[in-house]
């Protein structure tokens, strides 16, 4: 039996390592060849069990476990519960403290704000339709921070107070196809993701490691940066209950 002392501690190295990768991963386009693909949602979530149980995860293979999962609707879509204003984030498995895998459900036109992932990994894998990701690179100023009252990704417009900075730039353009995993962190910059179609609806399946409960948004006219907490909109196909929580979100508006 482990200590709580050394299961933090792992948990502090592991965490280390893994952000230390974000500096050179870039994501793989293509399943890893000598690696077996997964053939069931559970069977994806148990093989990222065991690939978070050590201190060195390979990045690499997670990467190919989120191309090789093919989708099927039936296994995931207890999890996939639809807002009309908003995109909603969906807990699907908290992995132990060390990634997040949740799905996210985008209504026709539904967007995110630009933003950040929080010096963490990001994949995306879409599992029905398809989601347009624009990538800008980091504002070149020193943006203020300033905390969000309502803890919102889905949109900053209406917290924006006059800020002199320069527009984000562009850097890239790309339309993500159902099974495709886009993969992003800070260091390749910001995005800001968008279902394109104004008459199907687009579902996607993120992991985040180390996983985290707050990322910034920015202004994409000057550059400005605000810090703002993300939540569920369901737990483990749950549907939150409104009057266990205190804290803003998406769906409260
Ligand atoms: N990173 C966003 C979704 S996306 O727009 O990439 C989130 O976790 O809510
Ligand atoms: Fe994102």
């Amino acid at each position: 039996m482990s200590t709580l002392a050394e299961v933090n501690n792992n948990i502090d190295q592991q965490e280390q390592y893994l952000r230390s990768l974000t500096k050179t991963f870039t994501g793989i386009e293509k399943p890893l060849k000598h690696f077996k693909p997964v053939e069931t949602l559970s069977e994806l979530i148990s093989e990222l069990h065991k690939v978070f149980d050590s201190d060195r995860v390979n990045i690499e293979y997670v990467n190919h476990l989120m191309l090789s999962y093919k989708s099927n609707p039936a296994e995931w879509k207890k999890f996939a519960k639809f807002d009309r204003y908003r995109y909603t984030r969906n807990l699907v498995d908290a992995g132990n403290g060390k990634f997040n895998l949740m799905i996210l459900c985008w209504g026709e036109g539904h967007g995110s704000a630009i933003h950040d992932h929080a010096d963490s990994h990001c994949f995306m894998k879409i599992l029905r339709g398809e989601l347009q990701e624009v990538r800008y690179a980091w504002p070149t100023n020193g943006a203020t921070t300033e905390q969000l009252p309502t803890g919102d990704i889905g949109s900053n417009d209406e917290h924006m107070t006059e800020y002199d900075g320069e527009e984000l730039q562009e850097i890239s353009r790309s339309t993500v196809e159902t099974d495709s995993v886009c993969y992003i962190n800070d260091t390749l910059g910001l995005h800001r993701v968008e279902n394109p179609s104004h008459s199907e609806s687009a579902v996607s399946l993120h992991l985040y490691c180390p996983p985290f409960n707050a990322c910034s948004i920015f202004n994409k006219k000057t550059g400005k940066r605000t810090s703002c907490n993300v939540t569920f909109w369901s737990k483990f196909g749950e549907k939150r209950d409104k009057t266990a929580t205190t804290t803003a979100s998406p769906e409260d508006n």
